[in-house]
């Protein structure tokens, strides 16, 4: 409730309205000089960077050894220099506080006071005091030429009483200013109060006050199809988790629209700000959906950050197999329940056994595959006998032979594809104990070098190398995963594990996989892919040769030379390819991830420190104890730092009010996060009276018609996951300002107004429907529409069975 009450009393401003308008237009022009006085800064130190680069050039063409390590050190400055003023010169100055005198005297690197606490004189007996210090904020911090700060950045120690400070805990901070500019012109400014008792001035004149506070107006604006940064209204509660230390595992929770998402966004800006050396490793942010990736990734940018931080969806974690079709929940529940773990344990070395290759069984002549009647097709292809000549007669082993071959192999854990040099020795042994060699000497030297001739021998013989390719095929997660849609085959593999109607599900399901295993993957086959590749192992392959890179001689520039030569894209993704392991992650929407994706996720931060973001209350996995057990494995004994977000600055209170009630019936007891600000407009109802599709499709068109004539910006129409499709069509119309979704895939999204369309359909999709319901309900941040069907149940006044009290 403390950090409710301290977010609303923060956005409490004072205005003086009589001569407003004059002082605001003076205010503005106050910044306007220091914006300009910024501008003229950075102009010379682009001018500075250009130098350095040309002059750097120069050197390097002189040659010596010590003239290019000069000119190392200067492309470096220079390019973080350029790469930096050239991103950020546009909006990056966006605050001010105006303080009092500190305790101390003692200034930090950054040119500003330290201390946090005024000094015990700073306010006069009479409530008046004097502005000591004013800083600006920016997405950069800038020195002018006498090291004096000129702006301070945002996640620099002396910016934080910018977002700390509230009325209630003012620190030093008397006034807190939000700054509006594009480019060089300042637009407006927001100012907060935090210490409305004293009577200000700042060098002799009162200290004005402008406007309603900037969270207020942040709020306010239009959603476009992207996230947009708070930099500038970073509220207390927010600004604790963002600077928390990346000490182990942070853990944030809170309800829909508190910031999660923001905050962990901003952290990971913050983070590589803190220690730029340690992040090297990368930081990976996981995300539930590609829509949410899509939505978010021009945040980090916008922050100045881009090229260490990897922001991918949880479908697309794995190289090459990217989600892009949807289980139902019934084959979810299967897919991600780390039960599936024996089942894949099982299929990775049964899998060796008729592997699922489509290839044509090899010619006649060529390799002895037994002489007995095929019993089915795969196993057609499983050579069950060998024979090679050797010492000139025949030596052969039989079915009896290999199997006990390959279960003496198998009797380890180690991946089934790293183990086929094992088996490769054992059928060699086994072929020479068998053979006439064996007996001839009694020397154990003749013999030590006759079994080794024997060896190479038969080891480079053609029949040897095809027979071991196809007794011991290098399996691919893919091939082992489409051979899963084998039902007979998988019911070996999942006895005990699964029951038959969850084995023909499954089975089904991957059914859609062609035997190499090509075919359209969801979500969950992802995450079993990732597994399977660490059950089966991937051989040591004989290193490509790196081309030849020129920048590989200067030594510093690898965190520059790419940010200025690719795109961020490009970076991205190379940065994803070339790493598996990261220096942090961050989960977004962690209350999702399934056990068989905590695996997944676990895998790529086991030395990582992490921070993890959800909500309990929206999750859409069924069996949350079993993903807790999970997220415990994936994150180890580390121990965990937790916090809570607890408002909501997404939903007007209006709306969070309805979405209370479903929350109610989801989970009793939870406790919704408190609105921000509220509206006075309440959540419209509208029942379908016809029980066709086409009432439904014409009337969700009429209400987000309706909608779009309201707001300036989105608007997001949210159906069950079978309507998507039709939805899609329904809407098409309407122009691109209108968005149809699934329940699932509007995890983490918001538009300025919703049409939610039959919450029975969603809230009985799944076992965990009303949790997406809740969801889907909190997506809007000005303006709700609930359509329903007869299914809904709807009262008189439209309401549905599920949303009445
Ligand atoms: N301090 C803030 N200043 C301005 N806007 C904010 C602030 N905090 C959050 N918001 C806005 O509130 C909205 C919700 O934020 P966000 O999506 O991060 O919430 P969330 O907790 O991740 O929500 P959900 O759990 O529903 O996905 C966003 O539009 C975000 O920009």
């Amino acid at each position: 409730m403390a950090a409710q009450d301290a977010a609303v009393d923060s956005v409490n401003s004072v205005a003086d309205s009589s001569s407003e308008e004059s002082t605001r237009t003076r205010e503005i022009g106050v910044e306007q000089d220091h914006l300009d006085q910024v501008y003229r800064r950075l102009e010379e130190k682009i001018h500075e960077a250009e130098f350095l680069m040309n002059d750097a050039a120069k050197r390097g063409q002189v040659g010596t050894p010590g003239a290019l390590a000069e000119r190392d050190a200067q492309v470096f400055r220079a390019g973080i220099h350029l790469n930096r003023l050239n991103n950020e010169f546009e909006d990056f100055l966006f605050g001010r506080i105006d303080l009092l005198r500190g305790k101390d005297g003692e200034k930090g690197p950054d040119g500003a006071f330290t201390s946090v606490e005024p000094a015990d004189d700073a306010v006069r007996p009479d409530l008046t005091a004097e502005i000591a210090e004013t800083l600006h904020i920016g997405r950069i911090g800038v020195l002018d030429s006498d090291y004096s700060p000129l702006v301070i950045d945002w996640r620099a120690p002396a910016a934080a009483p910018f977002y700390r400070s509230t009325p209630k805990e003012p620190g030093r901070v008397v006034r807190r200013r939000v700054i509006r500019s594009k480019g060089r012109k300042v637009l407006g400014v927001e100012d907060d109060l935090m210490r409305p008792e004293l009577t200000a001035t700042l060098d002799g004149a009162p200290l004005p006050v402008i406007g309603d506070g900037a969270l207020m107006a942040a709020l306010g604006q239009a959603r476009s199809h992207t996230m947009r940064d708070i930099v500038s209204s970073i509220q207390a509660e927010q600004d604790m988790v963002i600077r928390a230390p990346a000490a182990s595992v942070t853990e944030v929770s809170g309800g829909p629209g508190t910031g999660k998402t923001a905050v962990a966004l901003h952290r990971a800006a913050y983070l590589l700000y803190q220690n730029r050396r340690k992040y090297a490793g990368g930081i990976l942010i996981v995300s539930p959906t590609p829509l949410l990736v899509a939505y978010t990734e021009g945040v980090l940018p916008s922050l100045g950050e881009e090229g260490q931080v990897a922001i991918r969806a949880v479908g697309s974690l794995v190289d090459g197999a990217e989600a892009s079709t949807y289980d139902e929940p019934n084959i979810s529940r299967i897919k991600g329940s780390s039960r599936m773990l024996k089942v894949l344990r099982h299929a990775a070395r049964g899998a060796l056994d008729a592997p699922p290759a489509p290839e044509a069984p090899a010619e006649d002549g060529q390799l002895s595959f037994g002489d007995e009647e095929p019993q089915e097709r795969q196993d057609a292809r499983t050579p069950t006998s060998l024979r090679v000549v050797a010492f000139g007669q025949r030596v052969e082993l039989d079915a009896e032979d290999l199997s006990r071959i390959r279960h003496n192999v198998l009797s380890g854990t180690a991946p089934v594809n790293l183990l086929r040099p094992r088996a490769r020795k054992l059928l060699l042994d086994a072929l020479w104990s068998k053979s006439s060699g064996r007996g001839r000497y009694t020397d154990q030297e003749l013999i030590a070098e006759l079994r080794s001739g024997f060896d190479e021998d038969i080891s480079t013989e053609t029949e040897f190398i095809e027979f071991l390719d196809a007794w011991w095929p290098e399996l691919t997660p893919r091939r082992v995963l489409a051979a899963m849609s084998d039902e007979k085959r998988l019911g070996r593999w999942a006895r005990r594990v699964l029951n038959p109607r969850e084995i023909r599900r499954l089975a089904r399901s991957l059914g859609r996989l062609d035997a190499d295993g090509n075919g359209p993957l969801s979500v969950h086959d992802v995450a079993l892919l990732d597994e399977l590749s660490t059950l089966l192992g991937t051989p040591a392959r004989p290193k490509r040769k790196r081309e030849y890179d020129p920048l590989d001689q200067l030594s510093g520039l690898e965190e520059l030379m790419p940010q200025r030569e690719e795109t961020q894209w490009e970076r991205a993704e190379r940065l994803a390819q070339e790493r598996t392991e990261y220096a942090h992650v961050i989960v977004d929407e962690a209350q999702d991830l399934t056990p068989m994706q905590w695996r997944m996720v676990g895998r790529r931060g086991r030395h990582a420190t992490w921070t993890i973001v959800g909500d309990a209350a929206q999750s859409s996995w069924t069996d949350p104890d079993e993903a807790a057990a999970a997220r415990d494995e994936a994150l180890g004994a580390r121990p965990r730092r937790r916090f809570t977000l607890t408002v909501n600055y997404r939903n007007p209170a209006e709306i969070a009010a309805l979405a209370a009630k479903v929350l109610q019936r989801a989970m009793p007891g939870m406790e919704s996060p408190a609105a921000v600000r509220s509206t006075g407009v309440e959540p419209r109802f509208t029942a379908v009276e016809d029980t066709q599709d086409s009432g439904l499709a014409r009337t969700t068109r009429e209400e987000a018609q309706r909608l779009l004539d309201r707001v300036d910006g989105t608007v997001g129409v949210v159906v069950a996951m079978n309507r998507r499709a039709q939805a899609r069509k329904w809407l098409a119309p309407l122009g691109d300002r209108v968005v149809a979704l699934g329940s699932l895939e509007a995890k983490g999204l918001e538009y300025d107004a919703t049409v939610v369309v039959s919450p029975a359909e969603i809230a009985e999709e799944s076992p965990a429907g009303l949790r997406v319901l809740y969801v889907a309900l909190t997506r809007a941040t000005q303006q709700l529409t609930v359509v329903s069907g007869q299914r809904d149940k709807p009262d008189a006044d439209g309401v549905p069975a599920l949303l009445r009290d």
